[in-house]
Order: C-alpha cells, then structure tokens, then sequence
C-alpha cells in the first residue's frame, strides 16, 4: 500500500516525510516526551487562547458564538495567574472600544515577565486597565481585596448599554478576597487555609470560598447588571466546572449552607472557624438584598476559552508528528500519587509486553479505576489502543493524560505533586526494558511550577533506580520524605528534572506515557 501511495505522492513530499521520520528517529524519547509537553503548554498560552476566542469584524465581535455589537462601552475585570497575558490580547484586539478595565494578578508578575522578554504579556503603557498585584505566594491580602472592591465598584457603576468582559483564571480565588461582612480578611483567609492544609479539594475549598465571598458563586454578575456580561475562563478545574473555577463568580449559584457545614464538619473544623462565619452561614436566603429582575442567562455569557482537553488534543497532534499514535487516557486524574502512579506502571506493563499480557494487569487497572479518577470505559478504550499497538506490531504509542493528583505530606523535604509521582513511576517501571525500547513518562504542572520548587516535574523511565543506585542516591528514602526536588536536583546534575519556567498559563498538570514500537515478533512457524 505504501508503494502504491508512493507512486501517487509527489517526490518532494515523500521525501519531506522520510526526512521527518528520520529526524525524529533520533530524537530520544525524553526529549519528544518533552516536546509533546511543551506543545501542550503552547496550546493554552493567554494570548493564545484570548485570540482564538474572539473573531472580531468591524464593530461586532463573536464569542462562544455570540454576537455583540461594541460602541464604546467595553469594560474589562480579571482575576487570576494568567489574566495579565489575557488582558494585553484583549487590549491588542478591542482597546478601541475599551473604556476601563482592572485586573488583579499575582504579585510581582509584571517584572517577572518584563524579566523573561515577554513583553507580548503586558498592557501598554498607557493602557486604560489598572493593574493592582497582590495575593503572595496564593494567599489573598489586603492588594488583592483592594483590588476586588475596585472590581465591584466598577462593574456595579454600569448600565444595560455596557459590555463587561471578565478574565479568569487559575489562582482567581485568593485574588478576589471579598468576605461576606462581618467576615473579616483575616478570618476567612484562616478558614480557608485550615481547610487546604486538612487536604480539602479545590471543589471543597471553592464551595465554602463562595459561600464566604461577595463577588464569588455568581456575585461579580449580580453587581454587573443589567450589563451584559462576558467571561473567557482558563480553566485549571477537573471538569472545567464554570462554577468552581476561582469560584465561579459569574455563575450564580444556589448557596446552601448545609453543603458548606458539612464540608468543614468532614475536616473537623466546625469547632474552630469564627462566630462571624458561623453568622453568615446561619442566615437563610440569599446573600443580596434585592433578587435582579431577570435571570443570570439572560446577561452572563460563560466561556471555557482554554482547558487541559484543549492542551491534550494539540499534544497528540504533536505526538503523531513525532512517530506516536496518540491516546487520551483522562482529563480527570486525581487521587493518592501512590496510586496513580501503580495505574501508569500497570499499563506500561500491559503495552510493552510480548506475549498477551496476564489478565492480572487488566484485573488491577480496572479496580484502581475509581480511585484515580478514571472511569472504567476509558481504561478499556485505552488498554484496546495499546493492545492493538503490541499486538499488530505498528507502531509506538503517547498515552495522554492530565489531572491534579495528591499527596499525603508525612516528610519535610522539597518537591512537588508532578516530580513525586514521575519518581515513583520509575520504581514502578524498574525491570522493564530501557530506552529507546522502554517507556518513558514525563509529569509535569502546566503553570511551569510544582509545590514550592523551581521545576514544573520530571521525566523518568525503567533506567532511573539503577542510575540512582549507581550515584548512591536512596530512591525510598527520596519518596518517604517528599524530597523529590533534591532527588532529581542530584541524579546526573539534574538532567531528569523539567524545568519550562515561567509558562504563564495553568491548565493542571499533564502527564505523558511514551510507549515504543513494540519489537517485531517474525512468525517462526
Ligand atoms: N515536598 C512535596 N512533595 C510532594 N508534593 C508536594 C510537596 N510540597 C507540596 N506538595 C504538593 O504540591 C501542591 C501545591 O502545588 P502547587 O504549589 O503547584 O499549587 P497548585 O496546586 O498547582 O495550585 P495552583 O493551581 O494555584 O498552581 C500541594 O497540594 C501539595 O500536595
Ligand atoms: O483560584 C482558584 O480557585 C483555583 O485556581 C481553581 O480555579
């Protein structure tokens, strides 16, 4: 067939294509699971994601398949880690039309970006948007509530001729303080991170957030109307649940208090959160005075403009360029890191085996399911794609997936949630064969960082305890004590860790599984 199709295809082509292949050929398998994670962290840069999501003719723009005509009356609010980058698009596309604007975003960010040439990031310097830094090292502080009284004012001050565009983000949350009086800032900063330190979920987190919050679970949209309003999301939420994402504050949710109770009765923390909270949450009804004639459809538009999905399917394009048939596993991961990393073991395990592999593998990966957020149809799909890679013998594989998985803090070393289970992945690869033959898995966090280290993950693969073993390095004692940073940072000078630097996006973590060419068995009967 490949003849036949040679014949019809122009010279040049195909020679382009060898040529491809050829080069990738010699590309190892750490740095095309490198690239393929790269590639998903371009797909999702703000500018980007801004531009695709916004076609503009003349004075009316399409957004999410809206159409709305401008005149002047462009007004724009944001929030969160990538907001500024968001912002400079919005201003480079619509700045014609913008009449003010402020976002709050994560201290220090612009000199940071000036500091890495990424000008294209930042407003102009007469820009009609305020910019007000704040909330250090996530937490909200008195910048970012600052700037949270200024977003109410100004999207309170409009009217139904106005158009609010609201930029969000990952880390939107912490950079929108607004308790509910009496609350104070200090007082819910205090619920809040007992809850994460009691290792409550971003769903549980963002669901008592809301409750405690003026501008979150729907509040910003209740003081923009009657404006009609218009929020680009980058999700970095499981699911890209519009109304946990910086906990939704244009998504007007129904907020019942007893879910709230519950979620701080699970972390014991009912007896120690303050009698102004405990205020809050005891009175019925809904937080604002006067119920907006109308309803939230009428005047909120809510668009996921960049995702973990959106990230993944330009991965497994790159992929496919890079001589991989690309599959995704999950957009869902979660779950202890013990666990996700015995699912990624397992179906390394199950790809690369000769023979037919025990049903033991399928056995376990199917009961793990649950537990690592992966549904059982999406297993099956995935271990059919696999299988037919070893079976059939055509080709090498890039098993896609992303997620936030946990980790239980027991020890007091220096890592991140991305580089603890590529490190434990290894040990779960140990036996296998090696590259270019063997698997390689890469972990890394989209945001370029992980927990409070300068790297975004590594990439790891059956070789690694062996090179530990050889440098004196104890892989175990590494794993016990959450020191996965210094591990990577000692093993080879550091040439496992993945270190994209500042990537100025955050669409949760990306996982990748390269999965070789599986030797080709010649018939022997
Ligand atoms: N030493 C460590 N080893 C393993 N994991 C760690 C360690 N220290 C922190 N973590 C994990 O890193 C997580 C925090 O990761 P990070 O700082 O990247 O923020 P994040 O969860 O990605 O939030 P955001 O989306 O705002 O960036 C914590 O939930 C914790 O479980
Ligand atoms: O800010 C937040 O709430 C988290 O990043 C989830 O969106």
């Amino acid at each position: 067939m490949a003849r036949v199709l040679s014949f019809f295809r122009p010279k040049p082509l195909l020679a382009l294509v060898e040529k491809r292949k050829s080069l990738f050929s010699k590309m190892s398998l750490d740095s095309r699971a490198r690239e393929v994670f790269a590639t998903a962290v371009r797909a999702v840069q703000p500018d980007t994601v801004v531009r695709q999501s916004i076609q503009r003719k003349e004075d009316v723009i399409t957004i999410d398949g809206h159409k709305l005509r401008l005149k002047n009356n462009l007004h724009l609010v944001g929030f969160g880690k990538a907001v500024l980058g968001m912002a400079a698009e919005v201003e480079r596309i619509l700045s014609d039309h913008l009449v003010s604007g402020v976002i709050s975003v994560p201290q220090g960010i612009q000199e940071i970006l000036r500091q890495h040439g990424k000008n294209h990031l930042l407003l102009k310097e007469n820009s009609c948007i305020e910019v007000i830094e704040g909330a250090k090292h996530n937490l909200p502080d008195g910048d970012a509530q600052k700037a949270a009284e200024k977003i109410m004012l100004l999207a309170s001050g409009l009217t139904k001729e106005d158009l609010l565009l609201v930029l969000i983000s990952g880390g939107g949350s912490a950079l929108l303080p607004s308790p509910v009086p009496p609350i104070s800032l200090q007082e819910k900063l205090d619920v809040t991170r007992k809850l994460a330190g009691a290792g409550a979920t971003i769903q549980e987190l963002n669901t008592v957030r809301r409750a405690l919050s003026l501008l979150k679970g729907g509040g910003l949209a209740h003081f923009a109307h009657p404006a009609q309003v218009v929020a680009l999301i980058l999700s970095d939420v499981i699911g890209d649940p519009l109304d946990l994402i910086a906990s939704g504050p244009t998504v007007q949710t129904e907020i019942w208090h007893e879910e709230v109770l519950s979620v701080l009765e699970r972390y014991h923390l009912l007896d120690s959160v303050p009698v102004s909270v405990m205020e809050v949450l005891g009175k019925p009804g809904s937080r604002w005075q006067n119920k907006q004639e109308g309803t939230q459809e009428e005047h909120v538009i809510n668009a996921v403009i960049g995702s973990n999905s959106i990230a993944l399917k330009s991965a497994g394009r790159r992929a496919r360029e890079l001589g991989f048939r690309p599959v995704v596993l999950s957009l869902g991961v979660s779950g202890d890191v013990k666990l996700v990393s015995r699912l990624y073991g397992l179906l390394a395990r199950f790809a690369c085996s000769q023979e037919e592999p025990p049903p033991e593998i399928a056995e376990e990966l199917l009961r793990l399911g649950p537990d690592v957020g992966v549904e059982s149809w999406d297993l099956c799909r995935t271990m059919q794609v696999l299988d037919q890679g070893r079976s059939e013998g055509w080709g090498a594989t890039c098993l896609l997936a992303g997620g936030e998985p946990t980790v239980e803090l027991k020890g007091k070393g220096r890592g991140g949630r991305n580089q603890e289970l590529a490190l434990r992945v290894a040990v779960e690869l140990q036996g296998m064969a090696q590259p270019p033959k063997g698997p390689v898995f890469l972990s890394g966090g989209t945001d370029g960082q992980d927990g409070p280290t300068d790297a975004a993950g590594a990439v790891t693969d059956s070789s690694l305890c062996e090179e530990a073993r050889k440098q004196e390095l104890d892989v175990n004692k590494f794993l016990d004590n959450n020191d996965s940073f210094t591990f990577f940072s000692k093993l080879s000078s550091g040439q496992r860790l993945l270190v994209p630097g500042l990537t100025c996006t955050n669409v949760m973590d990306v996982h990748v599984l390269l999965i070789p060419s599986p030797p080709i068995n010649i018939a022997t009967n």
